[in-house]
């Protein structure tokens, strides 16, 4: 089994409540999360990277247990081994792309003042076309350089899983269809499992091999 999620979270905001409570088992590497806003997908990513703790439950990646309520394991998101991608891909905008790329490497500052001696910057530079952007900053590049620079600094690490909140959403319409396919063939080269969030059919379709649909906190597939 590539992902096992089990959790339940209550959560209160003032007098609104939500209860998530996702069981979730693939042995998929293409993973879709689908369905209305609000129902709950964003806080599952959130509970997987470490961001949002589960009052329950159990998540494992492959085979690596990440939180485990009743064995008291609740690893922190730097040691989970998780590449999670947000709407506007947060990069750094006082960094070049080689810096952002090198700060998913988190081994200190030398990264940072030379980051092209490092290989495995320079390889992702390499596989994603973005060699010549290395010295730009993000604000000089397009839509689809700036994605690619954010996947790049996500799978430097080397992640167990790929989590990717609506990442075309930023994106025009021609666009959005050629890192649609650009994502789908790097998740086939890679091999690394990968969980999508998107509202959009066609994601649904070339992105997903086993698509989940969440309602009012549950899977409802
Ligand atoms: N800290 C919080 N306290 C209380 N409620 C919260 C908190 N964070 C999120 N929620 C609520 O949990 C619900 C699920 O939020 P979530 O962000 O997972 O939705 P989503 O399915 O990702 O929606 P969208 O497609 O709009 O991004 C929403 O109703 C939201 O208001």
């Amino acid at each position: 089994m590539t992902i096992e999620i089990s959790i339940r979270k209550h959560l209160q905001a003032d007098d609104r409540s939500f209860n998530l409570d996702i069981a979730l088992h693939t042995a998929s590497n293409r993973v879709v999360l689908y369905g209305p806003s609000g129902a709950g997908k964003s806080l599952t990513l959130r509970a997987i990277a470490g961001l949002l703790t589960p009052d329950e439950g159990v998540i494992r990646i492959k085979q690596h247990t990440l939180f485990d309520s009743a064995a008291a394991i609740c690893l922190p998101p730097q040691q989970r081994k998780v590449a999670y991608l947000f709407q506007d891909y947060a990069l750094f905008p006082h960094l070049t792309v080689a810096q952002n790329v090198a700060f998913g490497l988190r081994s200190g500052c030398s990264n940072m003042r030379r980051p092209l001696e490092h290989p495995a910057v320079q390889k992702w530079l390499a596989s994603f076309e973005l060699s010549t952007t290395a010295n730009s900053y993000p604000h000089q590049l397009s839509g689809g350089q700036r994605q690619r620079v954010a996947l790049a600094r996500a799978l430097v690490l080397e992640p167990d899983i790929l989590l990717l909140d609506e990442p075309f959403s930023a994106l025009d319409l021609s666009l959005r269809e050629k890192m649609r396919h650009e994502l789908s063939e790097l998740q086939r080269r890679l091999n690394v499992p990968m969980m999508v969030i998107t509202h959009d059919p066609a994601d649904l379709a070339l992105l997903g091999d086993d698509i989940f649909e969440i309602r009012d906190g549950s899977i409802s597939r």
